[in-house]
Protein backbone atom coordinates (compact mmCIF):
# COMPACT_ATOMS: atom_id res chain seq x y z
CA UNK A 1 0.00 0.00 0.00
CA UNK A 2 2.21 2.52 -1.70
CA UNK A 3 2.14 6.01 0.55
CA UNK A 4 2.20 9.14 -2.03
CA UNK A 5 2.94 12.54 -1.16
CA UNK A 6 -0.11 15.18 -0.17
CA UNK A 7 -2.82 15.05 2.23
CA UNK A 8 -6.16 13.19 2.00
CA UNK A 9 -7.18 14.74 4.66
CA UNK A 10 -6.49 16.90 7.16
CA UNK A 11 -7.39 17.78 10.71
CA UNK A 12 -6.20 21.43 12.56
CA UNK A 13 -6.83 21.64 15.95
CA UNK A 14 -9.96 20.38 15.66
CA UNK A 15 -12.77 20.65 18.59
CA UNK A 16 -15.88 19.34 19.20
CA UNK A 17 -18.41 19.41 22.45
CA UNK A 18 -21.89 18.20 22.61
CA UNK A 19 -23.48 20.54 25.58
CA UNK A 20 -20.32 19.66 28.33
CA UNK A 21 -18.90 16.31 26.60
CA UNK A 22 -15.84 17.41 24.98
CA UNK A 23 -15.99 14.68 21.88
CA UNK A 24 -13.14 15.64 19.99
CA UNK A 25 -10.35 18.20 21.61
CA UNK A 26 -7.44 19.76 19.39
CA UNK A 27 -7.45 17.25 16.77
CA UNK A 28 -4.35 17.45 14.36
CA UNK A 29 -4.20 14.48 12.11
CA UNK A 30 -2.86 14.44 8.43
CA UNK A 31 -3.71 11.09 6.27
CA UNK A 32 -2.16 10.83 3.15
CA UNK A 33 -2.80 9.07 -0.16
CA UNK A 34 -2.59 5.33 -0.10
CA UNK A 35 -2.59 4.78 3.53
CA UNK A 36 -4.71 2.59 5.36
CA UNK A 37 -5.55 3.52 8.72
CA UNK A 38 -7.62 2.04 11.97
CA UNK A 39 -8.82 4.30 14.55
CA UNK A 40 -9.13 2.97 17.82
CA UNK A 41 -10.05 4.13 20.83
CA UNK A 42 -12.68 2.79 23.86
CA UNK A 43 -16.48 3.58 23.81
CA UNK A 44 -16.67 7.19 23.67
CA UNK A 45 -13.32 8.53 22.68
CA UNK A 46 -14.11 10.54 20.01
CA UNK A 47 -14.41 8.15 16.76
CA UNK A 48 -17.60 8.42 15.08
CA UNK A 49 -17.46 12.00 15.95
CA UNK A 50 -14.53 12.50 14.31
CA UNK A 51 -15.40 10.22 11.35
CA UNK A 52 -18.57 12.57 11.23
CA UNK A 53 -16.18 15.62 11.03
CA UNK A 54 -14.40 14.37 8.39
CA UNK A 55 -17.33 13.99 5.98
CA UNK A 56 -18.34 17.47 6.77
CA UNK A 57 -21.85 15.79 8.66
CA UNK A 58 -20.66 17.90 11.66
CA UNK A 59 -18.91 20.98 12.01
CA UNK A 60 -16.28 21.66 14.23
CA UNK A 61 -16.79 24.02 17.11
CA UNK A 62 -12.98 25.42 16.24
CA UNK A 63 -10.60 24.52 13.98
CA UNK A 64 -10.62 23.29 10.37
CA UNK A 65 -11.02 20.07 8.39
CA UNK A 66 -9.97 19.51 5.13
CA UNK A 67 -10.48 16.89 2.46
CA UNK A 68 -8.14 17.23 -0.52
CA UNK A 69 -7.51 20.64 0.04
CA UNK A 70 -11.10 21.98 0.13
CA UNK A 71 -14.33 21.23 2.20
CA UNK A 72 -15.78 17.81 3.23
CA UNK A 73 -18.61 19.02 1.06
CA UNK A 74 -16.66 19.88 -1.95
CA UNK A 75 -14.80 16.37 -1.80
CA UNK A 76 -18.07 14.43 -1.38
CA UNK A 77 -19.82 16.59 -4.58
CA UNK A 78 -17.36 15.35 -6.15
CA UNK A 79 -17.06 12.03 -5.64
CA UNK A 80 -14.05 11.74 -3.94
CA UNK A 81 -15.29 9.80 -0.79
CA UNK A 82 -17.52 6.84 -0.14
CA UNK A 83 -18.28 6.08 3.32
CA UNK A 84 -19.57 2.92 4.94
CA UNK A 85 -21.27 4.52 8.68
CA UNK A 86 -23.02 2.92 11.84
CA UNK A 87 -25.46 5.69 11.74
CA UNK A 88 -28.24 5.96 8.99
CA UNK A 89 -30.84 3.00 7.55
CA UNK A 90 -30.73 1.34 4.36
CA UNK A 91 -34.25 2.24 2.64
CA UNK A 92 -36.79 -0.61 3.30
CA UNK A 93 -38.95 -1.59 0.67
CA UNK A 94 -36.28 -2.22 -2.40
CA UNK A 95 -33.84 -4.78 -3.71
CA UNK A 96 -30.42 -4.98 -2.84
CA UNK A 97 -29.52 -4.83 -6.53
CA UNK A 98 -32.00 -1.38 -6.77
CA UNK A 99 -30.24 0.15 -4.04
CA UNK A 100 -27.02 -0.38 -5.51
CA UNK A 101 -27.88 0.78 -9.07
CA UNK A 102 -29.31 4.06 -7.83
CA UNK A 103 -26.03 4.25 -5.50
CA UNK A 104 -23.62 3.79 -8.88
CA UNK A 105 -26.41 6.14 -10.97
CA UNK A 106 -25.76 9.40 -8.83
CA UNK A 107 -22.13 8.53 -7.93
CA UNK A 108 -19.86 11.13 -10.53
CA UNK A 109 -17.50 8.19 -11.30
CA UNK A 110 -19.81 5.25 -10.78
CA UNK A 111 -18.76 1.40 -11.16
CA UNK A 112 -21.40 -1.03 -13.29
CA UNK A 113 -23.69 -2.74 -10.66
CA UNK A 114 -22.48 -6.60 -11.37
CA UNK A 115 -19.30 -5.17 -10.26
CA UNK A 116 -19.69 -3.65 -7.30
CA UNK A 117 -22.05 -6.56 -6.15
CA UNK A 118 -19.44 -8.86 -6.87
CA UNK A 119 -16.64 -6.41 -4.89
CA UNK A 120 -19.36 -6.35 -2.05
CA UNK A 121 -19.87 -10.31 -2.09
CA UNK A 122 -23.49 -9.64 -2.59
CA UNK A 123 -24.67 -11.00 -5.85
CA UNK A 124 -26.21 -13.76 -4.68
CA UNK A 125 -28.40 -11.45 -2.47
CA UNK A 126 -28.86 -9.47 -5.75
CA UNK A 127 -32.99 -9.91 -5.69
CA UNK A 128 -33.19 -9.94 -1.80
CA UNK A 129 -35.42 -7.20 0.33
CA UNK A 130 -33.39 -4.81 1.96
CA UNK A 131 -35.62 -4.99 5.20
CA UNK A 132 -35.21 -8.74 4.89
CA UNK A 133 -31.53 -8.99 5.34
CA UNK A 134 -29.57 -10.03 7.90
CA UNK A 135 -27.22 -7.99 10.08
CA UNK A 136 -23.86 -8.86 8.63
CA UNK A 137 -25.99 -8.83 4.95
CA UNK A 138 -27.02 -5.49 5.15
CA UNK A 139 -23.45 -4.48 6.33
CA UNK A 140 -22.07 -6.00 3.28
CA UNK A 141 -24.64 -3.82 1.05
CA UNK A 142 -23.45 -0.65 3.24
CA UNK A 143 -20.17 -1.42 2.45
CA UNK A 144 -21.23 -2.05 -1.67
CA UNK A 145 -22.53 1.48 -1.05
CA UNK A 146 -19.74 2.75 -0.13
CA UNK A 147 -17.35 1.69 -3.29
CA UNK A 148 -19.90 2.32 -5.65
CA UNK A 149 -17.93 4.56 -6.97
CA UNK A 150 -13.93 5.50 -7.88
CA UNK A 151 -13.73 7.56 -4.63
CA UNK A 152 -10.42 8.42 -3.86
CA UNK A 153 -11.18 7.78 0.31
CA UNK A 154 -13.14 5.29 1.98
CA UNK A 155 -14.34 5.46 5.23
CA UNK A 156 -15.56 2.99 7.50
CA UNK A 157 -16.84 2.69 11.00
CA UNK A 158 -17.03 -0.25 12.39
CA UNK A 159 -17.60 -1.82 9.53
CA UNK A 160 -17.29 -5.90 10.23
CA UNK A 161 -19.70 -5.39 13.80
CA UNK A 162 -22.50 -8.24 13.09
CA UNK A 163 -20.31 -10.19 10.42
CA UNK A 164 -19.91 -13.48 10.86
CA UNK A 165 -15.84 -15.06 10.43
CA UNK A 166 -15.75 -16.07 6.93
CA UNK A 167 -17.93 -12.77 5.69
CA UNK A 168 -15.14 -10.61 8.09
CA UNK A 169 -12.77 -12.05 5.92
CA UNK A 170 -13.90 -11.76 2.67
CA UNK A 171 -14.94 -8.25 3.52
CA UNK A 172 -10.96 -7.07 4.12
CA UNK A 173 -9.80 -9.13 1.08
CA UNK A 174 -12.27 -6.97 -0.48
CA UNK A 175 -10.98 -4.07 1.53
CA UNK A 176 -7.19 -4.49 0.70
CA UNK A 177 -7.93 -4.62 -3.16
CA UNK A 178 -9.61 -1.06 -2.66
CA UNK A 179 -6.32 0.07 -1.20
CA UNK A 180 -4.02 -2.09 -3.42
CA UNK A 181 -5.79 0.23 -6.20
CA UNK A 182 -4.46 3.14 -4.31
CA UNK A 183 -7.31 4.17 -2.33
CA UNK A 184 -6.56 5.73 1.26
CA UNK A 185 -8.93 3.79 4.08
CA UNK A 186 -9.85 4.99 7.36
CA UNK A 187 -11.85 2.90 9.55
CA UNK A 188 -13.13 2.64 13.17
CA UNK A 189 -13.19 -0.75 14.81
CA UNK A 190 -13.01 -2.78 18.01
CA UNK A 191 -11.50 -5.34 16.63
CA UNK A 192 -7.74 -4.64 17.81
CA UNK A 193 -6.53 -8.19 15.49
CA UNK A 194 -7.91 -6.30 12.27
CA UNK A 195 -6.07 -3.16 13.24
CA UNK A 196 -3.02 -5.08 13.39
CA UNK A 197 -3.08 -6.90 10.22
CA UNK A 198 -4.83 -4.56 7.92
CA UNK A 199 -3.57 -1.45 9.01
CA UNK A 200 -0.18 0.61 7.96
CA UNK A 201 -1.18 3.02 10.43
CA UNK A 202 -2.47 3.28 13.87
CA UNK A 203 -4.44 5.92 15.60
CA UNK A 204 -4.97 5.99 18.98
CA UNK A 205 -7.94 7.86 20.30
CA UNK A 206 -8.82 9.08 24.23
CA UNK A 207 -11.74 11.08 25.35
CA UNK A 208 -11.22 12.86 22.21
CA UNK A 209 -6.96 13.56 21.74
CA UNK A 210 -4.93 11.60 19.96
CA UNK A 211 -2.58 9.40 21.96
CA UNK A 212 -0.98 7.07 19.64
CA UNK A 213 -0.46 7.74 16.08
CA UNK A 214 2.25 4.87 14.47
CA UNK A 215 2.60 1.78 12.78
CA UNK A 216 1.10 -1.09 14.95
CA UNK A 217 4.76 -2.51 15.29
CA UNK A 218 5.59 0.83 16.87
CA UNK A 219 2.73 1.32 19.15
CA UNK A 220 3.33 -2.32 20.47
CA UNK A 221 7.13 -0.86 21.10
CA UNK A 222 5.91 1.71 22.57
CA UNK A 223 3.72 0.30 24.91
CA UNK A 224 6.51 -2.18 26.03
CA UNK A 225 5.93 -4.82 23.23
CA UNK A 226 7.22 -8.20 25.30
CA UNK A 227 7.58 -9.28 28.62
CA UNK A 228 10.21 -10.81 30.14
CA UNK A 229 9.96 -13.38 33.29
CA UNK A 230 11.64 -14.90 35.08
CA UNK A 231 12.85 -15.92 39.05
CA UNK A 232 15.46 -14.76 41.39
CA UNK A 233 16.46 -17.40 43.86
CA UNK A 234 18.13 -16.35 47.39
CA UNK A 235 20.46 -18.96 46.83
CA UNK A 236 21.70 -17.93 43.97
CA UNK A 237 23.21 -14.63 44.98
CA UNK A 238 21.67 -11.19 45.35
CA UNK A 239 22.85 -10.42 41.93
CA UNK A 240 25.87 -7.74 41.28
CA UNK A 241 24.97 -5.41 44.58
CA UNK A 242 24.02 -6.00 48.24
CA UNK A 243 20.17 -7.20 48.28
CA UNK A 244 16.91 -6.89 46.53
CA UNK A 245 16.65 -3.24 46.25
CA UNK A 246 20.12 -2.89 44.15
CA UNK A 247 18.69 -5.63 42.09
CA UNK A 248 15.75 -3.84 41.32
CA UNK A 249 17.18 -1.17 40.35
CA UNK A 250 19.24 -2.71 38.01
CA UNK A 251 16.67 -4.53 36.53
CA UNK A 252 14.53 -1.28 35.97
CA UNK A 253 17.90 0.31 34.49
CA UNK A 254 17.88 -2.43 31.81
CA UNK A 255 18.04 -0.86 28.05
CA UNK A 256 14.08 -1.09 27.08
CA UNK A 257 12.55 -1.43 30.20
CA UNK A 258 9.12 0.11 30.65
CA UNK A 259 7.46 -1.59 33.16
CA UNK A 260 8.75 -3.63 36.66
CA UNK A 261 6.69 -5.90 38.70
CA UNK A 262 8.47 -7.95 41.19
CA UNK A 263 6.07 -10.21 43.62
CA UNK A 264 8.67 -12.27 46.64
CA UNK A 265 7.09 -15.84 48.10
CA UNK A 266 8.05 -16.51 51.32
CA UNK A 267 10.77 -18.69 50.58
CA UNK A 268 12.45 -15.28 49.38
CA UNK A 269 12.03 -16.13 45.54
CA UNK A 270 11.45 -13.29 43.71
CA UNK A 271 9.24 -13.65 40.53
CA UNK A 272 10.26 -10.67 38.23
CA UNK A 273 8.24 -9.56 35.22
CA UNK A 274 9.60 -6.70 32.65
CA UNK A 275 7.77 -5.44 30.14
CA UNK A 276 10.23 -4.53 27.82
CA UNK A 277 10.76 -2.21 24.35
CA UNK A 278 14.08 -4.11 23.30
CA UNK A 279 14.10 -7.76 25.08
CA UNK A 280 17.27 -8.83 23.23
CA UNK A 281 19.35 -6.08 24.90
CA UNK A 282 17.78 -6.44 28.28
CA UNK A 283 18.02 -9.87 28.45
CA UNK A 284 21.85 -9.77 27.41
CA UNK A 285 22.17 -6.70 29.97
CA UNK A 286 20.41 -9.07 33.00
CA UNK A 287 23.12 -11.61 32.25
CA UNK A 288 26.37 -8.92 32.23
CA UNK A 289 24.80 -7.48 34.95
CA UNK A 290 25.69 -10.60 37.05
CA UNK A 291 21.94 -11.63 38.03
CA UNK A 292 20.91 -15.82 37.57
CA UNK A 293 17.47 -15.25 36.16
CA UNK A 294 15.79 -18.56 36.36
CA UNK A 295 12.80 -20.05 34.13
CA UNK A 296 13.76 -16.82 31.67
CA UNK A 297 10.68 -16.56 29.20
CA UNK A 298 10.48 -13.90 26.65
CA UNK A 299 6.66 -13.24 25.02
CA UNK A 300 5.39 -11.16 22.71
CA UNK A 301 2.45 -8.66 23.85
CA UNK A 302 -0.37 -8.32 21.27
CA UNK A 303 -1.94 -4.84 19.97
CA UNK A 304 -4.42 -5.36 22.45
CA UNK A 305 -2.41 -5.66 25.49
CA UNK A 306 -0.69 -2.65 24.03
CA UNK A 307 -4.17 -0.30 23.44
CA UNK A 308 -4.72 -1.49 27.10
CA UNK A 309 -1.20 -0.01 28.56
CA UNK A 310 -1.82 3.53 26.86
CA UNK A 311 -5.07 4.22 27.58
CA UNK A 312 -4.29 3.04 30.72
CA UNK A 313 -1.55 5.04 30.81
CA UNK A 314 -3.24 7.57 29.84
CA UNK A 315 -5.95 7.59 32.63
CA UNK A 316 -3.23 7.52 35.04
CA UNK A 317 -1.42 10.49 33.77
CA UNK A 318 -4.93 12.19 34.38
CA UNK A 319 -5.51 10.82 37.53
CA UNK A 320 -2.58 12.50 38.80
CA UNK A 321 -2.86 15.80 37.13
CA UNK A 322 -6.24 15.68 38.50
CA UNK A 323 -4.41 15.01 41.94
CA UNK A 324 -1.88 17.54 41.99
CA UNK A 325 -4.77 19.84 40.92
CA UNK A 326 -6.59 20.05 43.89
CA UNK A 327 -3.51 19.75 46.21
CA UNK A 328 -2.48 23.50 44.24
CA UNK A 329 -6.08 24.76 44.43
CA UNK A 330 -5.70 23.32 48.08
CA UNK A 331 -2.23 24.71 48.76
CA UNK A 332 -3.64 28.22 46.97
CA UNK A 333 -6.16 28.53 49.07
CA UNK A 334 -4.10 27.71 52.26
CA UNK A 335 -1.82 30.42 51.22
CA UNK A 336 -4.30 33.00 50.77
CA UNK A 337 -5.53 32.20 53.92
N1 LIG B 1 -25.21 13.59 19.28
C1 LIG B 1 -24.62 13.57 20.45
N2 LIG B 1 -25.10 14.26 21.50
C2 LIG B 1 -24.51 14.27 22.71
N3 LIG B 1 -23.37 13.60 22.99
C3 LIG B 1 -22.84 12.88 22.00
C4 LIG B 1 -23.42 12.82 20.69
N4 LIG B 1 -22.64 12.02 19.91
C5 LIG B 1 -21.64 11.60 20.70
N5 LIG B 1 -21.74 12.12 21.94
C6 LIG B 1 -20.79 11.92 23.05
O1 LIG B 1 -19.49 12.27 22.59
C7 LIG B 1 -18.50 11.36 23.03
C8 LIG B 1 -17.80 10.73 21.85
O2 LIG B 1 -18.73 9.87 21.18
P1 LIG B 1 -18.36 9.07 19.85
O3 LIG B 1 -19.63 8.40 19.39
O4 LIG B 1 -17.68 9.97 18.89
O5 LIG B 1 -17.32 8.00 20.41
P2 LIG B 1 -16.82 6.62 19.77
O6 LIG B 1 -15.37 6.56 20.02
O7 LIG B 1 -17.29 6.52 18.37
O8 LIG B 1 -17.57 5.56 20.70
P3 LIG B 1 -18.05 4.05 20.40
O9 LIG B 1 -16.82 3.21 20.36
O10 LIG B 1 -18.89 3.74 21.60
O11 LIG B 1 -18.82 4.05 19.11
C9 LIG B 1 -19.24 10.37 23.94
O12 LIG B 1 -19.10 10.81 25.27
C10 LIG B 1 -20.69 10.46 23.47
O13 LIG B 1 -21.56 10.14 24.53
Amino acid sequence: MATGTGEVAAFRNVSKSYGRVKAVDGLDLVLRPGETVALLGPNGAGKSSSLDLLLGLREPDSGTVRLFGGTPRAAITAGRVGAMLQSGGLMSDVKVREIVELACKVHPRGHRVGEVLETAGITELADRRVDKLSGGQEQRVRFALAVAGANDLIVLDEPTTGMDVTVRRRFWEAMRAQADAGRTVLFATHYLEEADSIADRVLVLHKGRLIADGTSAEIKARAGARRIGFELHPADGTGPGTGPDVDEAVLRALPGTVGLDVSTRADGVRTIRIRSADADAGVAALYAAGLYPRGLEVTSLGLEQAFLTITGEQDRAEDTDRAEDTDRAASEEEYVR
